[in-house]
């Protein structure tokens, strides 16, 4: 390739970075961060969404007086003098079975067959298991005896046992899964309000970038990033948009990120945000029609972690190295993709842990390296996923790793069995 003129003048301004903590970063986007707009889905659609509303109960749950047992409804007061000396014999004078209620009221010495879920009928204030009775016909006419005294009550669910009118059911924020789905679905809620999931434009920037079905050429690689960060995005709750990858050409960048931004709610890039030559979306975002919110964060991997805002929506320019676009992913997009579905909880869930390997690695950033957790005698214990290698270029690890071990910039390492901060990634779990 024929050598062009570049500036390596240190006072350029690609090489001129400020660098900010990572909680000042994640304020800065937080900042620019709304909660996206509401629709309704069907229940069927409604997992893994985030609820927009609260729901109150607009009834008793349950909502009638419910047998708990097959049997027959009666009085347990008729059953004071009930022994096994002393059969006590009820008149059968009607049948429930579940679905429907009965019009006559239970008296004294009558009863009613009930199945689980029937409605006790009116009068009867405990419900009898089958198998403890002897039944008779005597003159066309069932009866049942009983030889056991009945608690009131005994069998019979009461109306409110679970929900009373008016309680608080679901918070807005709540994730559904299956414990809402059935809430949702017992109080009637068929159209659910939830969050719409944001769409997120995703493109790779390299000129080395190869498709996923092309056979390998020398220097150049498979485009591996946007896949992760596909399945990342999904992970998360958003709804994912693919626009391929582009060579490092900044004019063509420029037109990409215009078209990616139009019709989605944020952009996701990998690659071109360092100081190199072609790293143009580095460029890009010192053009002047975007505001920056950073471009140098204190952490490794992924220094070099871009963020800007280009007509309230947020581009986040990720590194190419693969270690450095999970990292810059995990810590920034997928706190914004919850954020904006009104998750209360959109950081990375922080665990302590005693750390299972040396870690000897010194850097003056702080590291999140990662790693895999394991539970041992009640601790949880958190090992680097990689046994030599933590660089930001490595692919292979992501796949290991359900944690992100928080190394701060010290001047030495860390021996095993001290604690540690963890962060766990929420992974395999589909919102
Ligand atoms: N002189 C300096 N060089 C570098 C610095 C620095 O501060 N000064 N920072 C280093 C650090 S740290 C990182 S991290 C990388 C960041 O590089 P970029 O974000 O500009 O990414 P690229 O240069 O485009 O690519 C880096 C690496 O990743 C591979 N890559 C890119 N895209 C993909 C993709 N879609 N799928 C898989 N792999 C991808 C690319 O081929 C490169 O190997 O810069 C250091 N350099
Ligand atoms: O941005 Mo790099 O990933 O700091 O190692
Ligand atoms: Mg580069």
């Amino acid at each position: 390739m024929k050598i062009n003129s570049h500036s390596t003048d240190m006072t350029t301004s690609k090489f001129i970075r400020k660098a900010i903590q990572v909680p000042d970063a994640q304020a800065k986007v937080a900042a620019h961060v709304s909660s996206g707009s509401i629709e309704k889905v069907t229940l069927e659609q409604a997992h893994g969404r985030t609820l927009a509303e609260t729901i109150h109960a607009p009834h008793p749950y349950p909502f009638f007086r419910r047998s708990g047992m097959d049997g027959f409804a009666i009085l347990s007061s008729d059953t004071i003098e009930a022994s096994s000396e002393q059969q006590i014999w009820f008149r059968i004078i009607d049948e429930i079975p579940c679905g429907y209620i009965s019009d006559l009221t239970i008296t004294s010495g009558t009863a009613a067959r009930i199945m689980t879920g029937a409605q006790v009928p009116e009068g009867a204030d405990a419900v009898v298991m089958m198998e403890v009775t002897e039944s008779k016909e005597e003159h066309g006419e069932q009866w049942i005896g009983l030889k056991r005294h009945i608690q009131p009550e005994a069998n019979i669910t009461p109306i409110g046992l679970e929900v009373h009118e008016g309680q608080l059911l679901l918070e807005a924020g709540t994730i559904i899964q299956a414990g809402e789905q059935s809430v949702l679905a017992t109080f009637g809620v068929g159209q659910v309000p939830v969050y719409k999931r944001p769409k997120v434009a995703i493109f790779a920037t390299g000129t080395e970038l190869l498709e996923v079905d092309e056979p390998l050429q020398p220097g150049r690689i498979r485009n591996s990033n946007s896949y992760m960060l596909r399945s990342l995005v999904v992970e998360a709750g958003g709804e994912p948009v693919m626009y391929g990858s582009i060579a490092d050409d900044v004019d063509t960048a420029r037109t990409k990120l215009g078209e990616a931004l139009e019709h989605n709610d944020m952009v996701v890039t990998t690659g071109g945000v360092s100081v190199g030559d072609y790293d143009i979306m580095g460029d890009l975002v010192r053009e002047g029609n975007m505001e920056m919110l950073f471009n140098k964060v204190t952490m490794r991997p992924g220094s070099v972690t871009t963020a800007a805002v280009i007509n309230d929506k947020l581009l986040f320019a990720l590194s190419g190295n693969p270690g450095a676009c999970f990292v810059g992913f995990e810590l920034f997009v997928r706190p914004t993709i919850r954020m904006m579905q009104a998750d209360a909880h959109p950081y990375l869930e922080e665990w302590t842990a005693i750390l299972d390997d040396d870690y000897t690695k010194v850097n003056n950033f702080t590291r999140f390296v990662r790693g895999r957790t394991e539970i041992r005698n009640g601790m949880v214990y958190a090992k680097p996923s990689a046994a030599r290698v933590d660089e930001s270029s490595v692919m292979i690890t992501i796949k290991d790793s359900d944690c992100l071990i928080v190394v701060p910039p010290e001047k030495k390492g860390i021996p095993a069995g001290e604690q540690v901060r963890i962060l766990r990634l929420p992974t395999g779990h589909v919102r």
